[in-house]
């Protein structure tokens, strides 16, 4: 591959969460979120950790866009906790949970870095948990309440919106699997909430629209792309159902207004109907302005007999590079998601809103990090990405995960994807890590070294 140069405009960015690095759970006038209840719960997450301090971003923010700065990057992307902001998630705001963000948006634009607002990842207020969550249809509801509120706040500040990070995860690792908040364990459970999170996102779209502010919005999707692990047939089927089951599963409600139409009879057969209401998929497939990817690994499916509704189950690939995750380094599969969105989905602008490795980082006596695999990781899925541009996608950014080494839900503080590291054990000291010198080169020159 010839001289790898990125566009002079493209969007290098750095990405977090709320509950991932703020810390100060309960303070300030803060109300409660499923997160604090989940990692308070014993046996819940690793190392029995929580997010009660975090890397203490609450505190430490000016610190971090200093940090920010020394990289280079662009754009940060980062999501705002709606119980900081609304602690029964409706009505009474928390003035002091939204000046949080409007002094870290106003110190962003002075460095300026473009910021890019993820309206949830994850940490929704208990007190809506408490009514039900997102089963009950209201809670849609009051998340579009709670855009429209961030949406006046943040007028000619913030124009990059996402609504949700990876409704698949908070159905799925949240309803169906119990690995994360709130921990129930249905699946048909999870297909009621996935169908909710889309309806709040076409909500806050429309109030997005009425709002008539400048700026874009859009949704990012987890997209883990699945190969037949064969070329037997059933191999292929098994595949292509595990594929729509984490993908087409959101990506055809939001641009083509219908869930994948085999795996939703089969759902119905196996489990009965979840609840929708007339007009819901006109309001789920709203025109947005750009899709989010959030891409980490791939799946390798082959046929089995009765494991699941699917007759699926994804491969170890054990002679293949692997994160601390156990997830495989396999850098096509970006490519590969890039232009089957843009080709079977959309034409709309895309940005990578994830894509980052967690190694076994160490910090050494000098203060130093040198995390060549997280630059390799890196690197080779720069080019990838600069493939599917040169290919004619219309890649618009890319937002590495994660900014700094944060609370990684379950697994607690044992995985680090930081381009910063933090030494939780002395004060939070944050160090930046050979990776993230790299991308300060990478931006810098636009280039990658082929
Ligand atoms: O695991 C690394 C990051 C998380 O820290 C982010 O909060 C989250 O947006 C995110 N998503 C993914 C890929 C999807 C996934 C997440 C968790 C469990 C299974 C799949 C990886 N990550």
């Amino acid at each position: 591959m010839a001289k790898i140069i990125f566009p002079e405009d493209f969007i290098w960015g750095a990405a977090t969460s709320s509950y991932q690095i703020e810390g100060a759970f309960n303070e300030d006038g803060k109300g409660e979120s499923i997160w604090d209840r989940f990692s308070h719960t014993p046996g819940k997450i690793e190392n029995g950790d929580t997010g009660d301090i975090a890397c203490d971003h609450y505190h430490l923010y000016r610190e971090d866009i200093e940090l920010m700065k020394e990289i280079g990057i662009r754009s940060y992307r980062f999501s705002t906790s709606w119980p900081r902001i609304l602690p029964e998630g409706k009505g009474r705001v928390n003035q002091k949970g939204l000046d949080f963000y409007k002094r870290l948006v106003d110190n962003l634009l002075k460095a300026n870095i473009r910021p890019m607002i993820t309206l949830y990842h994850w940490d929704l207020p208990q007190a809506l948990q408490d009514k039900g969550g997102w089963t009950n249809r209201d809670t849609a509801k009051y998340f579009a309440e709670y855009a429209r509120l961030m949406f006046e706040e943040f007028n000619g500040l913030v124009d990059l919106w996402v609504t949700h990070n990876e409704p698949w995860v908070v159905a799925f690792e949240g309803h169906a699997f119990g690995n994360h908040a709130p921990g129930t364990k249905d699946f048909k459970t999870a297909l009621q909430v996935a169908h909710h999170l889309l309806l709040s996102h076409g909500m806050a779209v429309d109030i997005f629209r009425e709002e008539d502010l400048p700026g874009e919005i859009g949704i990012t999707l987890n997209l883990t792309p699945a190969y037949p692990a064969g070329d037997s047939e059933k191999d292929v089927k098994a595949a292509s159902l595990l594929d729509d089951y984490i993908n087409a599963w959101f990506l055809s409600p939001v641009f083509k207004g219908s869930y994948p139409e085999e795996l939703h009879h089969i759902y119905e057969q196996n489990l009965g109907a979840f609840t929708t209401q007339p007009g819901d998929m006109d309001i789920i497939s709203r025109d947005i302005d750009f899709l989010g990817i959030n891409y980490y690994s791939r799946m390798v499916v082959r046929h089995k007999p009765g494991d699941n509704l699917f007759n699926a189950e994804v491969v170890k690939m054990e002679d293949r590079p692997s994160t601390e995750m156990g997830w495989e380094i396999y850098p096509q599969g970006l490519y590969d998601i890039l232009v089957r969105v843009n080709k079977e989905y959309t034409d709309k602008p895309l940005y990578i809103t994830e894509n980052g490795a967690a190694f076994d980082d160490k910090l050494t006596e000098e203060g130093k990090i040198h995390d060549e695999k997280r630059i390799n990781y890196l690197g080779d899925h720069f080019k990838q990405a600069y493939k599917a541009l040169k290919d004619g996608v219309p890649l618009r950014g890319y937002y590495v995960w994660s900014l700094m080494d944060n609370f990684e839900w379950a697994y607690g503080y044992s995985k680090r994807f930081g381009l910063i590291y933090v030494d939780y054990e002395n004060g939070n000291r944050r160090f930046l890590k050979d990776s993230a010198l790299w991308y300060r080169e990478v931006i810098e020159k636009g280039q990658v070294e082929a």
